[in-house]
């Protein structure tokens, strides 16, 4: 692995950036009307196919509503004949573990500069890092509450390594902080530990662990020769059950080059996710849109995403993030207005139901599309509703602003005013258990503590258990 980082990759990149990215505009040799017909028909969609359905017709300027509406119809009759009328989600929380990160992805406002964690420094920050005995004790209290996953994503803290040997090969370099992007722990404030460390951590007491993200398994084998296989078969054994597909953004490099040029580039991403499942785990797929990119991008994109499954067979579902601009260097410095329109995030979702034919599930986030939208998606196409997450940075800082947090009872009143049957899953969807909506309140079950007692919310958006209940309570 070489080092891929440009420490200077930040805001200074955005500001010298116009809105002309010299991308080509998207123009095909199909038509709306046959790539549609393709999906009545149940023919496997080409690359083309998709921009057209995405642009509603490349052959005309902004979104049809009247074709939107016929592409959106045929996404739901298709989720309804693959995966019935079942919405899931899943009792999880986040954990980051630390906001530490030098990468300078400009639709990122997660991160805080790593500079401003050192022992020394007096810069002010806003973010935090967690010892592997906080990250427990979080997790400790989640599993008492019943949830059945932790997600950790973090930032790529120079401090981080896989494990004491990978410490010993990045000490060994002339300049680390520069060659591999490195300081010792001891530079810091607060010591992450190693990745392995945190996942043996949050391992505890039978949680599924979902984490470590490609560019996360990048960072844990830099200045290396590691197989991403190699990394991912350490961290299962330290207790990794499944790795999520963020960091994928748009998997089309002279996208990347624009909006994330400190990350790794398509082709590494898609041999971290290989990596993965040579390892024995499941994955997520994600794609980060409605920035710079085209819809031709867009579908692109989803070709990488549906070649991997073809090869792989462990992604278990399809997550949209639409972006979410307002405190992110693109939106701060002019290159872009906005994040996607509502119409745009319809149609991705549906896009994504009607060309991934061999991935059966389809995420609509209320973190990314509030309450009232992420219903709206989940009539276009998706069949999955997220989960609890109890707290969330990313959106938050980011500017979003549909809190952190769904009680079970919120998730029986959402799927059920719209006629569909709740359903919580586990991570890897094989676990499910429907919700009768008339026995209320409720709560988590699949969870290794969990009882059904209900999560409530706290003042600080995270869930908690109804006061004086112990996780071993009858309901
Ligand atoms: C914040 S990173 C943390 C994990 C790790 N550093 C990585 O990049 O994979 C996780 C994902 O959050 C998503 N994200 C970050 N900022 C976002 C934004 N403003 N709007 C929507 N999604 C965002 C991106 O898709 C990114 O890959
Ligand atoms: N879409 C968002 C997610 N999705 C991840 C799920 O919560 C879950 O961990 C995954 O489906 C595996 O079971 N998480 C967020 O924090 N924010 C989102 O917008
Ligand atoms: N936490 C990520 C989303 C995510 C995480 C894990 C997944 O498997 C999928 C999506 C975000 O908010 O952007
Ligand atoms: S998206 Fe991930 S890698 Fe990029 S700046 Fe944010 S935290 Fe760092």
């Amino acid at each position: 692995m070489t080092p891929a980082r440009d420490p200077d990759a930040t805001d200074r990149d955005a500001a010298d950036l116009d809105d002309d990215f010299g991308f080509a505009e998207p123009s095909t040799d199909q038509s709306f009307e046959n790539a549609l017909a393709k999906a009545r028909d149940g023919t496997r969609l080409s690359v083309d196919d998709a921009t057209e359905l995405l642009a509603t017709g490349t052959d005309a300027e902004g979104i049809d509503p009247v074709r939107k509406e016929r592409v959106l119809e045929l996404a739901d009759r298709r989720r309804r004949e693959e995966v019935g009328d079942e919405v899931t989600f899943v009792a999880n929380l986040n954990n980051n573990v630390t906001t530490a990160c030098n990468t300078g992805c400009l639709f990122c406002n997660f991160k805080d500069s790593a500079h401003a964690f050192e022992a020394d420094s007096d810069a002010d920050h806003a973010g935090f890092t967690k010892t592997p005995a906080e990250s427990r004790a979080i997790v400790e209290d989640a599993l008492d509450m019943g949830v059945y996953e932790v997600c950790s994503v973090s930032g790529l803290h120079p401090a981080l390594a896989l494990n004491e040997e990978h410490h010993e090969i990045l000490r060994s370099y002339d300049d680390p902080e520069s060659a591999v992007n490195y300081k010792p722990p001891s530079a810091y404030a607060t010591d992450p530990g190693t990745y392995v460390d945190q996942i043996e951590a949050m391992s505890v007491g039978g949680i599924h662990v979902h984490s470590m993200t490609p560019e996360e398994a990048y960072h844990a084998a830099r200045g290396t020769e590691w197989e991403y296989e190699t990394v991912y078969r350490e961290l299962a054994a330290a207790g990794l059950d499944s790795a999520p597909g963020t960091a994928a953004e748009i998997l089309v490099d002279e996208v990347r080059d624009v909006i994330c040029p400190g990350k790794i580039r398509t082709d590494d991403w898609v041999a971290a996710m290989e990596g993965a499942m040579a390892a024995g785990l499941d994955t997520t797929s994600t794609m980060m849109y409605g920035h710079v990119e085209t819809v031709a991008h867009r579908a692109e994109h989803l070709g990488v995403i549906r070649d991997l499954q073809d090869r792989t067979g462990g992604i278990t579902e399809f997550v949209p993030l639409s972006f979410i601009h307002q405190n992110t260097p693109l939106y701060r410095h002019g290159v872009v207005d906005s994040g996607p329109s509502r119409d745009e995030d319809e149609l991705v979702v549906a896009v994504a139901r009607l060309f991934l034919d061999n991935v059966d599930h389809v995420q609509a986030s209320w973190v990314k599309s509030g309450d009232a939208h992420g219903l709206k998606l989940l009539n276009c196409g998706a069949d999955d509703f997220m989960g609890t997450i109890l707290s969330e940075e990313i959106t938050k800082r980011a500017g979003g602003d549909y809190g952190e947090f769904r009680s079970f009872d919120d998730y029986v009143d959402m799927i059920t005013a719209i006629g569909r049957t709740p359903v919580e899953r586990s991570t890897d969807y094989r676990t499910r258990r429907r919700i009768d909506p008339d026995d209320g309140p409720h709560g988590p079950r699949l969870g290794p503590r969990a009882d059904g007692t209900p999560i409530l919310p706290t003042r600080s958006g995270e869930g908690s258990r109804p006061e004086g209940e112990s996780a071993g309570a009858d309901d």
